[in-house]
C-alpha cells in the first residue's frame, strides 16, 4: 500500500482504513455506480481483468497520482468470478448509507468477503461439482481435514496418521478444493499443500485457535454441550480443523451459517482406496489429458437429472465402498430401476423437475435468494408427493420413504405468498399475491384507487375545461402533471398550478391531483417496504425448515443416482455384479465402459478376467503394442470400481470379491509431473504400490521398467513380480502388462503367476488386431509393424526390420552396418557393465532413498547409452 506518509482525501483515506482490515483480498469499493480499485488492487485488477488503468491525483498538487481501475456495479459479477477463478479473494466494500442523506463522507463497510472457497453465486459455480473449502490442521499424531461446501451445507471432517502425508495429499486431491485453509506457522501442513498452491488452489493462512477454543467454536455453532454426538469423541485432529474452518466462515461470511447442520466424520478407509495416480490412470471424472469429464467414467454413468444427483454420482465414483451390505442396498435400488420401464419413466419425469434444493436453500439462508428462487423451491417440493407415490409402487423403495419428511405446507405457503412468475428482485415489487397479506391488500387498494382516480382525471378535466386536448401524464421531475398546449392557455381554470413552460406546452398541477398523487406515491413506498417484511417472512418459514430441505435433497440426489446408474445399465447392456467376501474376481466378457461407448471404427471385443489369491494371483500379459493391453486392465479396475459403488457393469457376468485398494503403475500419467524422470516417477509408484497394498488390492502394472534399460528394466520387473507374489508379503490380485519376454518364464518358476497374451494375426505382413486375451504369453513384439501403422517411413522401417532379425539370432555384432553406423559391441559391453553395477548393489548397505538414488544414476548412464 502507499508507502511513504502522504496526504490523501478523505476518500481514499477511507479506502486505506478499510484496506489495512483486508489486507490480503482486492477490495471492491464501491463510488456511486461503479466499484473502484486504487493502488495495487488496481494494478492487479487492471493486470488480470484487462481493464484500463488510470490515474487520480489525490490534491491539486499532487505528483504522484494514486492507480485506479474500475469496474461498472451492475456487471460486477463476470470481473468477480475471473479473480475469483484466478485465486483471488475479492472484499465487496458498499456505501452502507444514502449518499444523498449522509453529511460528509458517505459510510461504507465489507459487505462480503468473496473468496473461491466461500463463493455462492450460481455464475461462478458448476452445477454438478461440490466447491470445497478444506482447512488442515494438526495435532499430535494426526492431521485433521474439515470439509465444507458452503453453496451445499455438507460439512464433514476426518484424520489420518501424521506419518502418512500421501494419504493426506490424495484426499485433499479427490476434493479439488478451491480454497485450503491452514495455520500459519504449520510446516508440516504447508509443504503437503505446496503441490496444490502451485496447481492454482487458493492457501490462506490463519491462527489457529487452542483446542479448548475450537471445540467452544464448534459447541457453540451447533449449539450442544458435547460434540460425542456426532461421533467426534476422541477425534481431536478433526475436531480441530473443523473448529479453524468454521472460524474462518465465521470470520468472513457476515451471515448466518445455518444451513450448517451437522458435521459428519468420515474415515478414508471406509471406501475404496485409490491414491490420486490412481484416480487419475483410470479418467474416473476427467480425461488425463483434455481434464475434460467427455471420455471419463462420469461421462459414461451420469444420467442425473438434478446437480443434486450429478454431484452426489460424483462422490460415488471417487469414494466406491467396501461394505458388502451397503453396495448391495445400492444395487437393489437400482435394478429396481433396471427390472422397470414404467418407474424408470415416471421417476425421470419428476426428478427433471426438481432444482437445486442445496443451493437455493444456501441463497435463502445468506439472504441472497431471488423471489424465484422461492419459486423453484416451492414448485421442487410440490414434485416430492408425485415422485413418493411412483416410487410406492414398488416395495424396494419403501425404507427410502420412510424417513422422508413432509414439506407440502411449505410448499403451499410459498405458492400461496409468491406469484407464479415473479421478478428477479424483490425491489421490482409485485411478488405477493394479493389476498395473501391483508395490510398489503389495503395498500394496494390504496394505490390503485389512487392510480384509477387519477387515470379518471383526463376524462374529468377535459369535460370540466373543454380542452379536447388536455393530456395527465407523469415523469420523474414532477410526479403527476396536466399538459395544455399553448393555444387553449385561456382556458385553464383558476386553480390550476402552472409548473414547466414548454415550447408549445405548458404544465399545471393541482392541490387534488398532489394530494392523489401522495397517497399513491406514499402506497408504493409501502408497498415495497410490505412485500420487503413479507419476503423475509417466507425466508424465515425457509429457514425454519432447512433440515427438512436437506433431507429431501439428499433423498432426491439418491434416487436421481439409482435412476441414472439403471438408465446406464439399460442403455449399454450391464449386468448386476455378483459382490461378496471371496477372494475372487471372476469377469465374463467384460468391456471398458468408455472406449466401448467411443469407439466407432471397431467394435468393442469383451475379455474374459479370473484372478484370486489361490491359484491365479498375477496375470502376466503380452502382446503388442497398441494389441489393447492398457484398454484391458483399465477396463477390469474400472469393472471394480463401478460394481463395488453399487453400479451394474459392463461384461455378461461378474464376481467381484470385495477390494480394499487399487492401485495402477500406467505410463500415461508421466507427462503430468513436472519435474521428475519418468523412471523416478514410475520408481516412486511401484515403491507406493509395494508399501501399501494388502492381499485385498488389486494392482496393475504397466509397462513396469520401461524407463530405464532392458536389463535394468527386466531386473526390476522381475523382482516386483517376485515381490508380490510371496504368500507372507503381499500376494494381491495382479495384471502386470510387459514387453519384457524374458518375464513370460516367470510363469514356470511361480505357481500363482499365469501367462495371457493378446491376440494378432499376420496376414501378408499386415498386422491384424484380434483384441483377444487368450491363456501363455507371446515373445514376438511386433513393434516394428506397429511403427509402420504409426507412419515412419519405410526407409526406416526396413532398416529396423533388418536390425530387428540379426537381434532376433543373437547375432548382434554382425549386423550390417549400412546405413546407419551401430557400435553394438560398445553398446553391449557397457550395458553388461551397468547390469553388473545393479547387481552388485547391496541392500543391507543402503537406505532405501540411496538404493532409489543409486538405481537412479544407474538409469540415466543407461539412458545415455540408448
Ligand atoms: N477390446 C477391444 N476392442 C476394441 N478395441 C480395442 C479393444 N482394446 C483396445 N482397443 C483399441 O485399441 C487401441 C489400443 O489399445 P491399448 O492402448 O490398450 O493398447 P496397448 O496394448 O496398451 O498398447 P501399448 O502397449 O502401445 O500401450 C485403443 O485405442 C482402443 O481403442
Amino acid at each position: 500500500m502507499a508507502k511513504k506518509a502522504r496526504k490523501v482525501t478523505p476518500m481514499i483515506q477511507q479506502f486505506l482504513d478499510i484496506k489495512k482490515e483486508n489486507p490480503d483480498a482486492i477490495l471492491f469499493f464501491r463510488v456511486g455506480d461503479f466499484y473502484e480499485m486504487f493502488f495495487e488492487d488496481a494494478e492487479i485488477a487492471a493486470k488480470e481483468l484487462e481493464i484500463v488503468l488510470t490515474k487520480r491525483s489525490v490534491d491539486k498538487n499532487d505528483p504522484d497520482p494514486v492507480p485506479l481501475a474500475g469496474v461498472p456495479h451492475h456487471s460486477c459479477e463476470a470481473y468477480v468470478g475471473r479473480l475469483l477463478d484466478k485465486g483471488y479473494k475479492v472484499a465487496i466494500c458498499e456505501q452502507v448509507e444514502d449518499p444523498q442523506k449522509a453529511k460528509g463522507l458517505v459510510k461504507r463497510e465489507v459487505v462480503q468477503m468473496i473468496t473461491p472457497g466461500t463463493v455462492l453465486d450460481t455464475n461462478f459455480l458448476k452445477e454438478k461439482e461440490n466447491n470445497y473449502l478444506v482447512s488442515m490442521a494438526q495435532t499430535d499424531n494426526k492431521f485433521g481435514i474439515a470439509i465444507v461446501d458452503v453453496s451445499t451445507g455438507d460439512f464433514q471432517v476426518t484424520e489420518i496418521e501424521k506419518q502418512n502425508t500421501d494419504k493426506v495429499s490424495d484426499e485433499i486431491s479427490r476434493l479439488a478444493p478451491k480454497e485450503v485453509i491452514v495455520d500459519d506457522n504449520n510446516r508440516d501442513c504447508y509443504s503437503i499443500l505446496k503441490k496444490f498452491e502451485e496447481q492454482g488452489v487458493l492457501i490462506t493462512t490463519v491462527s489457529q485457535p487452542t483446542y479448548r477454543k475450537v471445540i467452544e467454536i464448534m459447541k457453540d455453532h451447533f449449539k450442544v454441550e458435547s460434540l460425542e454426538g456426532f461421533g467426534l469423541g476422541d477425534l481431536n485432529g478433526a475436531v480441530t480443523a473443523g473448529g479453524v474452518l468454521l472460524q474462518y466462515l465465521l470470520d468472513t461470511q457476515k451471515t448466518s451459517l445455518e444451513h450448517i447442520k451437522i458435521v459428519r466424520p468420515y474415515s478414508t478407509d471406509s471406501y475404496l482406496i485409490m491414491d490420486s495416480n490412481t484416480r487419475n490412470n483410470l479418467e474416473l471424472c476427467e480425461t488425463i489429458r483434455q481434464k475434460r469429464k467427455r471420455g471419463s467414467l462420469l461421462w459414461v454413468l451420469d444420467k442425473t437429472k438434478t446437480a443434486m444427483g450429478g454431484r452426489k454420482l460424483r462422490n460415488w465414483i471417487q469414494q466406491p465402498l467396501i461394505d458388502i451390505t451397503a453396495i448391495n442396498r445400492r444395487l437393489n435400488f437400482v435394478e429396481a430401476f433396471v427390472d422397470d420401464y414404467i418407474l424408470r419413466e415416471e421417476t425421470g419425469q419428476a426428478l427433471e423437475r426438481i432444482y437445486d434444493l442445496e443451493r437455493v436453500l444456501s441463497r435463502v439462508i445468506y439472504d441472497r435468494a431471488t423471489p424465484k428462487d422461492l419459486v423453484g423451491l416451492s414448485r421442487s417440493l410440490e414434485v416430492l408427493p408425485d415422485l413418493v407415490e411412483t416410487l410406492q409402487k414398488n416395495l424396494t423403495f419403501d425404507e427410502l420413504l420412510e424417513n422422508l419428511p413432509n414439506t407440502n405446507d411449505l410448499a403451499d405457503y410459498i405458492k400461496q405468498a409468491i406469484v407464479p412468475d415473479p421478478p428477479t428482485s424483490v425491489k421490482d415489487g409485485g411478488i405477493i399475491n394479493d389476498g395473501f397479506d391483508k395490510q398489503l391488500d389495503e395498500l394496494r387498494d390504496l394505490s390503485r384507487g389512487g392510480i384509477e382516480w387519477i387515470s379518471n382525471l383526463e376524462t374529468k378535466e377535459r369535460e370540466r375545461t373543454g380542452i379536447k386536448s388536455l393530456k395527465v401524464r407523469y415523469n420523474k421531475v414532477f410526479g403527476y402533471y396536466i399538459e395544455i398546449t399553448k393555444k387553449n392557455l385561456e382556458l385553464v381554470p383558476d386553480d390550476y398550478i402552472r409548473k414547466q413552460t414548454l415550447v408549445n406546452a405548458e404544465r399545471f398541477v393541482t392541490p387534488d391531483l398532489k394530494e392523489y398523487e401522495d397517497k399513491v406515491l406514499k402506497a408504493e413506498e409501502k408497498i415495497q417496504e410490505r412485500e420487503y417484511q413479507l419476503f423475509q417472512k417466507i425466508r424465515s418459514a425457509v429457514i425454519t425448515r432447512i433440515k427438512d430441505i436437506q433431507d429431501c435433497a439428499k433423498f432426491v440426489a439418491e434416487i436421481d443416482n439409482y435412476l441414472s446408474l439403471a438408465i446406464v445399465a439399460v442403455e449399454q447392456n450391464y449386468v448386476r455384479p455378483t459382490v461378496d467376501n471371496s477372494r475372487t474376481l471372476d469377469i465374463k466378457r467384460g468391456r471398458h465402459p468408455v472406449v466401448e461407448k467411443v469407439s466407432s471404427e471397431e467394435p468393442f471385443i469383451p475379455n474374459n478376467t479370473y484372478l484370486d489369491n489361490g491359484i491365479e494371483q498375477i496375470a502376466l500379459i503380452t502382446g503388442p503394442n497398441m494389441a489393447g493391453k492398457s484398454t484391458y486392465m483399465r477396463q477390469v479396475a474400472l469393472i471394480i470400481i463401478m460394481a463395488q459403488m453399487g453400479s451394474f457393469v459392463p461384461a455378461d457376468n461378474a464376481t467381484v470379491g470385495i477390494v480394499d485398494k487399487i492401485f495402477t503403475r500406467v505410463g500415461a500419467a508421466d507427462d503430468l509431473v513436472g519435474g521428475q524422470s519418468t523412471f523416478m516417477v514410475e520408481m516412486n509408484e511401484v515403491a507406493n504400490i509395494l508399501n501399501n497394498a494388502t492381499p485385498k488390492s488389486f494392482v496393475i502394472l504397466d509397462e513396469v521398467g520401461r524407463g530405464t534399460s532392458t536389463f535394468d528394466g527386466i531386473s526390476i520387473a522381475r523382482a516386483v513380480v517376485e515381490y508380490l507374489h510371496q504368500e507372507d508379503k503381499i500376494s494381491c490380485k495382479t495384471l502386470f502388462a510387459t514387453h519384457f519376454h524374458e518375464l513370460i518364464d516367470l510363469a514356470n518358476e511361480f505357481s500363482r503367476v499365469i501367462n495371457y497374451s493378446v491376440s494378432v494375426k499376420e496376414d501378408d505382413d499386415e498386422m491384424i488386431f484380434l483384441r483377444e486375451i487368450e491363456r501363455g504369453g507371446t515373445d514376438k513384439s511386433y513393434g516394428v509393424q506397429v511403427a509402420r501403422l504409426a507412419g515412419i517411413p519405410n526407409k526406416v522401417i526396413r532398416r529396423a526390420k533388418e536390425i530387428l532379425y540379426h537381434l532376433e539370432n543373437r547375432e548382434i555384432n554382425e549386423v550390417p552396418v549400412t546405413g546407419y553406423q551401430v557400435s553394438l559391441d560398445e553398446v553391449e559391453n557397457k550395458k553388461h557393465e551397468l547390469v553388473d553395477e545393479f547387481v552388485d548393489l547391496n541392500p543391507d548397505e543402503l537406505t532405501p532413498k540411496e538404493a532409489l538414488d543409486k538405481i537412479y544414476e544407474l538409469h540415466e548412464k543407461a539412458q545415455k547409452l540408448d
